[in-house]
């Protein structure tokens, strides 16, 4: 990470923020007394004695022990029109999407206080102050997207979609939670904007109640995503894109049945309404006193789905509405006590912005320039040496930076040409020179401009429609869905691998490396069953392997805590490995035990370690959970019979294309079976070429094991041994600054070894679900392995034309 000015940048990714905390935007709005009210003589209770505070006149007269006085960022009184309050009370709120920050607008309030009436007016008003800011904007250029959805009894339903089965909520490690399947349309004018929440209207569930004829039965959320690119930045891989989504959340109302007088339908509507609006006031509440504790946004799907909305990454604004009369009295006074909590709570509005590689590459260098020439001047003004040292070093930074991004393109060319040798593609189509004759330099100074134009082959995929005689498709024809994160610039491919492939980046390499740890120390001929270790490395010379870049460690590890209590145990890692020919270059290690005596013996060692290691006595206990070795189970005793059959075969290279050929089919079977997407297919198989000295069976490899043993480090453990020299508060400081909490750890982790022992057999795969599930204590369980995986990559069901070019993936 480098700080340009004042922004953090995270290369490779290509994603940029810059984060601010502030405090949710509170007002209140009290509507006039309707006619019902009037007819029975009733008065209006509240009174807005200037623009912020507003007092309940019946505390004087009764001497309530309730707070007469309360003050908002804003306070409307029955006299108040809509526009006023969107101009004071959302506007600015609303109008950041423009500017990259994901926003929200909601009301809250009991039945009949005005929230549809508020909310319909400020969603029209802003998304006309977009329209016409956008019209105005000559500089860059927009991409409108519109959804809806509702929550009704606990359901979430697409507003636009013609399918009214309830959609799923799913986790997104970058996202946050999404809507499954939610539709989105891109719009194409004001009146199809119109036309659309019309529809979504016209969709939502109403309900006459004996105080609203027409109540909302639902939750209602309406989004408008923005994406802005500036207009000599159109053409895809120059520019940086502006994305973010305003929300416009109208509420259903909190109601007593003795009031609305519902039963059978209504009555349950209400207890769902009630329920989540309950959550909802807890999770303010917990929120407003700091994010310390537990804060239980899952119990209801309305606190998921606005989870960035409330303390997380949004600009918010709430506004409560209130019923003057006083036989609501007492609901008025909860709703503000749930404004005075809100008040308090804090969301960090960050600027979202997707940034193409070029585009950083320009930056950096910018910025470097201009760093420079600060330096100059600095020398020839006489400054302090400290100073100038300081500015020597953000230089280096930066050079740091733009090597990394160099090494990130050559890992990217090289997965393409791995792509192209599988299909059968000649090489030298490509736009560089192929594998093996690249210059070994890798800073951008020593290239010319135009080779950053090529960094990241998703970028081709997406833009560029032929290179030679070889085709690429389109993104359309790929039918990737616009959302989709994996193909946008702002994923590395790095990145791709390290989130979906391995352990979780950090933690889950830090953990492994005990063992390995353990058997440097302990061991010259041996390592643990529980270390095994798929390391792959790229390089464009076949002799520089071992320096190369290393794109992937993935760690099985064993027996997870609830196999104490459930019964259920992993089975051994089936470890999957990789050994490239040597033109390939990839190169392996797998770590095999050779006797149960020396297991036992390594296993103390490593608890030894941890004991005395202060980071570890630091670590959660269920992180350490997650990793307990059982010290009764041996690899030979759980290996799949056929998977031993075939290992003890695997020396031949005669029976290699068959057992390759059954494995093969296992995991196509395995794959198709869980749903696996295309694009976990394609690393997969990128990485098991099917060669002669392939092999996906656990089995020793004394060339790979070598590297365990060495002295120098190789690039692989840098990030390990870098994050090593944390303690375990900095980790947990850190994982929180990446949005990544300790349940999507150990989710993650979890995964990863879902992912590798899934080579094993289908049984072992649904139970590793089953534990999976009870292990991060999930509130939807999975129930299997397709369930589980389908909610972590629920994007590649659909079949594309990638497919057509690896028969062997098996779609
Ligand atoms: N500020 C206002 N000025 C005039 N009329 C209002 C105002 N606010 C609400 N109303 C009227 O009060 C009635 C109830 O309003 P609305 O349907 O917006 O309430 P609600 O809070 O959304 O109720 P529910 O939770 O039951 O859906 C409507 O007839 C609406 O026109």
């Amino acid at each position: 990470m480098v700080s340009i000015r004042g922004m953090e940048t995270r290369h490779g990714g290509g994603h940029e923020q810059s984060s601010q905390e502030e405090k949710i935007f509170v007002s209140v709005r009290v509507r006039p007394l309707n006619e019902k009210e009037k007819a029975r003589n009733e008065s209006s209770d509240w009174e807005c004695v200037n623009n912020t505070t507003i007092i309940c006149k019946n505390n004087l007269t009764e001497r309530s022990t309730y707070p007469s006085a309360y003050t908002f960022d804003r306070v409307y009184g029955s006299e108040s029109n809509t526009r006023q309050v969107y101009e004071e009370a959302a506007k600015r709120v609303a109008l950041s999407a423009l500017n990259g920050i994901n926003s929200s607008v909601f009301a809250y309030g009991q039945t009949s206080s005005g929230k549809t009436y508020t909310m319909s007016g400020i969603t029209k008003y802003a998304l006309s102050d977009i329209f016409e800011h956008i019209n105005q904007q000559n500089e860059r250029e927009f991409v409108l997207k519109f959804s809806a959805m509702e929550i009704y009894n606990e359901c979430v339903r697409d507003l636009l979609g013609t399918d009214r089965t309830p959609l799923r909520l799913l986790d997104d490690p970058e996202k946050g939670t999404v809507v499954d399947k939610l539709t989105e349309v891109r719009l194409n004018s004001w009146v199809h904007l119109m036309e659309l929440l019309a529809h979504c209207e016209a969709q939502r569930q109403i309900g006459e109640t004996s105080m609203n004829e027409v109540s909302s039965r639902s939750h209602q959320i309406i989004r408008l995503t923005i994406e802005s690119t500036p207009t000599e930045f159109s053409g895809i891989e120059n520019g940086s894109t502006l994305t973010a989504s305003v929300n416009f959340v109208d509420l259903a109302g909190s109601e007593r049945a003795s009031q609305t007088l519902s039963a059978g339908t209504r009555l349950k509507e209400g207890c769902h309404i009630n329920r989540s609006l309950l959550t909802l006031g807890t999770v303010i509440r917990k929120l407003s006193k700091g994010r310390n504790s537990h804060v239980p946004y899952r119990d209801s799907k309305l606190t998921r789905i606005l989870q960035n909305s409330l303390g997380g990454n949004a600009r918010t604004a709430i506004i409560c509405t209130l019923s003057p009369a006083r036989v609501h009295l007492e609901q008025s006074r909860n709703t503000l006590l749930f404004a005075v909590c809100a008040k308090e709570v804090r969301t960090s509005a960050q600027v979202n912005v997707v940034m193409s590689e070029k585009a950083m590459v320009k930056q950096l260098k910018q910025e470097m320039a201009r760093l420079q020439n600060e330096l100059k001047n600095m020398s020839a003004a006489n400054h302090s040496e400290a100073i100038v040292k300081e500015k020597e070093l953000q230089i280096e930074k930066m050079e740091q930076e733009m090597e990394a991004l160099a090494r990130e393109r050559d890992l990217a060319r090289a997965r393409l040409e791995e792509i192209l040798r599988a299909a059968g593609v000649d090489q030298n189509l490509l736009p560089w020179t192929p594998s093996g004759q690249l210059s070994t330099a890798t800073s951008w100074d020593m290239r010319s401009e135009s080779d950053i134009s090529d960094i990241v082959f998703h970028n081709r995929l997406r833009s560029q429609s032929s290179l030679g005689k070889y085709s690429y498709p389109e993104k359309d024809e790929l039918q990737i869905p616009d959302e989709d994160p994996y193909f946008f610039d702002h994923i590395s491919p790095k990145d791709f691998m390290d989130q979906y492939f391995s352990p979780d980046p950090i933690q889950g390499l830090e953990k492994t490396a005990q063992p390995i740890e353990s058997i440097k120390k302990n061991s010259n001929d041996m390592e643990s069953p529980q270390a095994s270790v798929a390391s792959v490395s790229y390089s464009r010379n076949p002799n520089e392997a071992h320096d190369s870049m290393e794109s992937r460690k993935s760690s099985v590890t064993e027996d997870v805590s609830d196999s104490r209590t459930t019964g259920l145990k992993r089975s051994t890692s089936c470890s999957v490995i990789i050994e490239g020919d040597s033109s390939v270059s990839e190169k392996n290690a797998v770590a095999e035990s050779k006797s149960d005596g020396d297991i036992k013996g390594l296993c103390r060692q490593d608890s030894q370690d941890s004991a005395t290691s202060g980071d570890d006595k630091e670590m959660h206990q269920s992180e350490r959970d997650m990793f307990v070795y059982d010290p009764n189970r041996t690899l030979q005793k759980e290996t799949p019979k056929a998977i031993q059959a075939a290992n003890n075969k695997s020396n031949s290279d005669e029976d290699w294309s068959l057992v390759f050929e059954k494995q093969r089919k296992k995991i196509i079977e395995l794959w198709d079976e869980c749903k696996i997407p295309l694009l976990h297919r394609t690393y997969f198989f990128l990485l098991i070429t099917g060669g002669a000295t392939t092999t996906i069976l656990p089995q020793a490899d004394t060339r790979s094991s070598r590297k365990w043993k060495g002295n120098e480090p190789r690039e692989g453990d840098a990030g390990q041994e870098t994050f090593r020299k944390y303690s375990a508060t900095e980790r947990d400081e850190l994982f929180q600054k990446w949005g990544i909490d300790l349940e999507s750890r150990n989710r993650r982790v979890q995964l990863s070894q879902l992912l590798w022992t899934k080579t094993d057999d289908i049984e072992h795969v649904k139970e590793s679900a089953k534990i999976v599930g009870k292990l991060v204590g999930l509130v939807e369980p999975y129930n299997t392995p397709k369930e589980m995986l389908l909610s972590f990559s629920p994007k590649y069901e659909t079949q594309s034309t990638l497919s057509s070019w690896f028969p062997m993936l098996g779609y």
